[in-house]
């Protein structure tokens, strides 16, 4: 089924017309930035950068980036603007500076073991698998095969993918087959967990203003979570099969939003 368009003088309308607090949340790679080939290329421009910080900087207005970034990483691009954070879909979160520059962990059980169990596998991978590499966060592990021969790189994650679940069937892991990459994360969290916790945190009723917007297969549980709310509005980027109620065509439209978001 296709999706509208997002409209966004209705959203900037909406936005306007808000008395109580806003919300917005937005995915960063795929989103607020394109694709490069290695993650550090993807850093976010200045002109990024003040969009945000002028957005978070507006009366009642809560911003958060939830990725699948390292929390280390996040926190070194976007300390300037003020924003609240989401670290490694979901595994940590942080609220706007202004509220509490505090990260909260909601992995319960952090057992680091099992990266010496799946590490080996990964590494097998990468030494077959010419131009890929592995990205290894705080908690989670993500194989990388974006500058590999297309063909080859998709056919050893598949079979990467097949070991892995093979040896997860006794693990509490979950493999996230994301844009270009395939990452193993704990099976309790995804990003709608950070999301559940920032909505009670800032306590839902008091929100009357919620966008959220992302493009990849992780954002996909934020929008189901969010379409239950009622004034709350989803955006995907790109035409896709999605959750979201709308897309927006481009990254750069993304941020034009967020810049006239910023300006109300
Ligand atoms: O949740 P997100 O903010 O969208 O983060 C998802 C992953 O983003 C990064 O990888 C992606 O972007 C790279 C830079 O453009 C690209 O080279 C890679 O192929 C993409 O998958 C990041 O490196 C991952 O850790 C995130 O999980």
């Amino acid at each position: 089924m296709s999706i509208p368009e997002l409209d966004y003088t209705d959203v900037l309308s909406q936005a306007a017309k808000s008395t109580k607090k806003k919300l917005v949340l937005l995915d960063y790679d795929g989103t607020l930035t394109t694709t490069h080939k290695l993650p550090e290329f993807a850093k976010p421009s200045q002109t990024v950068l003040d969009h945000l910080k002028t957005l978070a900087s507006q009366p009642d207005t809560y911003v958060y980036i939830l990725s699948g970034r390292g929390r280390h990483h996040l926190d070194e691009w976007f300390a300037s603007t003020g924003v609240g954070l989401s670290a490694e879909h979901g595994c940590f979160y942080k609220h706007p500076a202004n509220i509490h520059n505090k990260w909260y962990c909601l992995v319960e059980q952090v057992d680091p073991s099992w990266k010496e169990t799946i590490r080996p596998l990964f590494q097998h991978y990468t030494e077959r698998t010419p131009g890929s590499f592995i990205e290894e966060k705080e908690i989670n592990l993500t194989w990388h095969y974006r500058n590999a021969d297309p063909e080859f790189g998709s056919w050893q994650a598949t079979e990467l993918q097949v070991n892995l679940e093979k040896l997860l069937s006794h693990m509490a892991l979950s493999i996230v087959l994301g844009n270009k990459t395939l990452e193993l994360r704990p099976s309790s969290i995804d990003k709608s967990t950070a999301v559940r916790s920032i909505l009670k945190d800032l306590q839902l009723p008091s929100l009357d203003f919620i966008l959220c917007i992302g493009d990849g297969k992780t954002d996909e549980v934020v929008f189901s979570l969010l379409n239950e709310i009622p004034h709350a509005i989803t955006s995907t980027v790109g035409k896709k099969q999605t959750e979201a109620q709308y897309y927006i065509p481009t990254v750069d439209k993304v941020n034009k939003l967020v810049e006239d978001l910023g300006k109300l």
